[in-house]
């Protein structure tokens, strides 16, 4: 039986061969040259208090839709103003209702970093992400081999952006701590079940070496669980829809800020 992973990783493979079609490689690269270099997301992830890395989610395989979000750099602006450290982007089509439009749109808007968050399968993704103007890119463990994997996370470095690697069980995280990752995000969202389980992140974060900054995904529905990331190990967390559907992005994010600072 394929995972919902699996065939959200079918639709993102049909969609990217009709990009390609469209843009070849060459051309896209030739997209990236003179372009300013990317934001350090990594050196901002590590200042102290726990960061929050804020995300443009209109709509998820497990909840629905969420949030119209007309305007994503209007909401970007207000990530930003509560104090985010980042911005997620997410840029699937099919099941997130995201698009790179959005990501030059947000890229536009705020001087922070942004992350596309994607299945990225292929280098043409991450210089598709660069071309767009992406800080960061995330990289799935789960959905790549140890040579793919690598080699994206080679490319995106070779390209200046920062890696968030991401992981769900121990096997994944030893694969990314020996492939030399230095982001690493637990989902506490396993991706081929949609369950989440808050507890994930505190049982994987022992893992991490204290040098890799540790970030907090999926889950959270307000301070209380910024706090108990936070009491755990987590450098910064990753939020959706509990800022999309908030009412007040800006307020959410820093309530957020202040529940990491109270650990
Ligand atoms: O909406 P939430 O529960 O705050 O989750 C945000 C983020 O962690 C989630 O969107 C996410 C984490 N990893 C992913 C990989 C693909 C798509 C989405 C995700």
């Amino acid at each position: 039986m394929p995972t919902v992973l699996d065939q959200i990783i079918d639709g993102v493979r049909e969609d990217l061969a009709g990009r390609e079609a469209r843009l070849p490689l060459q051309q896209l690269q030739r997209q990236c040259d003179g372009m300013p270099a990317p934001r350090d997301a990594e050196a901002l992830l590590r200042r102290p208090g726990l960061s929050v890395i804020a995300e443009v989610k209109r709509k998820s395989p497990s909840k629905g839709d969420l949030s119209q979000i007309p305007d994503p750099a209007a909401l970007a602006s207000a990530y930003a103003r509560g104090g985010a450290t980042a911005i997620s982007v997410l840029t699937e089509e099919r099941r997130f209702s995201g698009s790179l439009d959005d990501l030059t749109a947000v890229r536009d808007a705020v001087d922070l970093p942004v992350l596309r968050k994607d299945f990225m399968v292929s280098e043409y993704q991450v210089w598709e992400a660069r071309a767009r103007g992406a800080d960061m890119i995330l990289l799935i463990v789960a959905a790549l081999d140890d040579r793919r994997l690598a080699s994206l996370m080679d490319l995106a470095g070779t390209l200046g952006m920062t890696c968030l690697v991401e992981v769900h069980d121990e096997a994944e995280t030893t694969r990314a701590v020996d492939l030399g990752a230095t982001v690493i995000g637990v989902n506490n969202r396993d991706l081929k079940t949609l369950e989440v389980h808050i507890d994930t992140f505190a049982r994987l974060a022992p893992l991490i070496p204290q040098t890799c900054v540790r970030v907090a995904e999926s889950g959270v529905q307000g301070p209380d669980e910024a706090q108990l990331y936070a009491r755990a190990g987590a450098d910064a967390i990753l939020v959706g829809e509990a800022l999309v559907i908030g009412g007040d992005p800006a307020a959410g994010v820093r309530s957020m800020i202040e529940a990491g600072a109270a650990r």
